[in-house]
C-alpha cells in the first residue's frame, strides 16, 4: 500500500525555484495497480523516483507498506530499495551479458546466498525460455522489455515502479507487455505504479491519475 499526503518537491534552476509537486495526495491500496499520466514535464518520473526512495521530498508524508519513508536512514533506505522493482523505458540491460545473466544479475547482488527459485516460472511466463543465451542487442524492443520485467519480478518485489516501459514499443507490443506485466503482478499481489503517455493502456489498471500543475486532476 502506498500513501502520500501533502507531498511537495521543487527543483532549483540557478536562483529560480521550480515547484514540481505541490501538496500531492495519493492512496494506492495493497496489490492495486496505478497508471500515472500527465503531460511531458508534469513530474511523473520525479514522483516515481521519490516513491522509490531515489529522491527526497521537500515536505509531506509518504508511507509504503506502513513504513514512513522519511523515517528511514541511508541503510534502511537501501534495504527498502531492494524490495522494490524498477522497470525503465530504455530497458537498462547490460549489453555484455546474456539474457539469463541479465535476469539473474540483480538477484545475485541482492540475495547472494539465495537460489533464484522463481527463475524458470518467470522466464516461461514471459516466453523468454529460448532467448536465455542471447545478447540484448539481438532482441526486439518487446523482448528486451520482457527481460526487464523478468529481472524486476525475480527479486520478489512488494512494489514495481515502471517508467514508460512501453515508450519504445508499437501499440500491439505495448498491449502485450502491459498485459503480461499486470497479470504477473496480480498473480503475485504486487503493487504496480506505471507511468505512461498512452490512455489506451489504462484499462489494465485499477486507478488512473493524471498529473497537472503539481497535483492530480
Ligand atoms: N535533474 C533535474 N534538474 C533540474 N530539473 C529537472 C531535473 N529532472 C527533471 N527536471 C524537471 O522537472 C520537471 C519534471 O520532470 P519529470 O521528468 O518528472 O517529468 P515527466 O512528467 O516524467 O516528463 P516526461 O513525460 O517528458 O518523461 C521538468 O520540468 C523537468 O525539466
Amino acid at each position: 500500500m502506498i500513501e502520500v499526503k501533502d507531498l511537495c518537491f521543487s527543483r532549483h534552476d540557478g536562483d529560480n525555484k521550480h515547484r514540481i509537486l505541490n501538496q500531492l495526495n495519493l492512496l494506492v491500496p495493497a496489490a492495486q495497480h496505478l497508471a500515472l499520466l500527465g503531460d511531458s514535464g508534469s513530474g511523473k518520473t520525479t514522483l516515481l523516483h521519490i516513491l522509490a526512495g531515489l529522491l527526497q521530498a521537500d515536505s509531506g508524508w509518504i508511507s509504503v507498506n506502513n513504513q514512513a519513508l522519511s523515517s528511514l536512514n541511508e541503510p534502511a533506505l537501501a534495504l527498502y530499495r531492494r524490495k522494490i522493482g524498477l522497470i525503465f523505458q530504455h530497458y537498462q540491460l547490460l549489453d555484455c551479458l546474456t539474457v539469463k545473466q541479465n535476469i539473474l544479475f540483480q538477484h545475485k547482488l541482492n540475495f547472494p546466498k539465495q537460489a533464484a527459485n522463481e527463475f524458470e516460472p518467470i522466464v516461461n511466463a514471459l516466453g523468454l525460455q529460448n532467448k536465455l543465451n542471447t545478447l540484448p542487442h539481438q532482441l526486439s524492443g518487446g523482448e528486451q522489455q520482457r527481460v526487464g520485467i523478468a529481472r524486476a519480478l525475480l527479486n520478489k518485489p512488494q512494489i514495481i515502479f515502471a517508467d514508460e516501459p512501453t515508450g519504445n514499443l508499437d501499440q500491439k507490443r505495448s498491449h502485450q507487455v502491459v498485459k503480461l506485466l499486470t497479470t504477473l503482478c496480480r498473480e503475485r499481489g504486487i503493487n504496480l505504479v506505471m507511468v505512461t503517455h498512452s490512455h489506451q493502456l489504462t484499462d489494465y489498471f485499477d486507478q488512473v491519475k493524471v498529473l497537472r500543475d503539481g497535483c492530480f486532476e
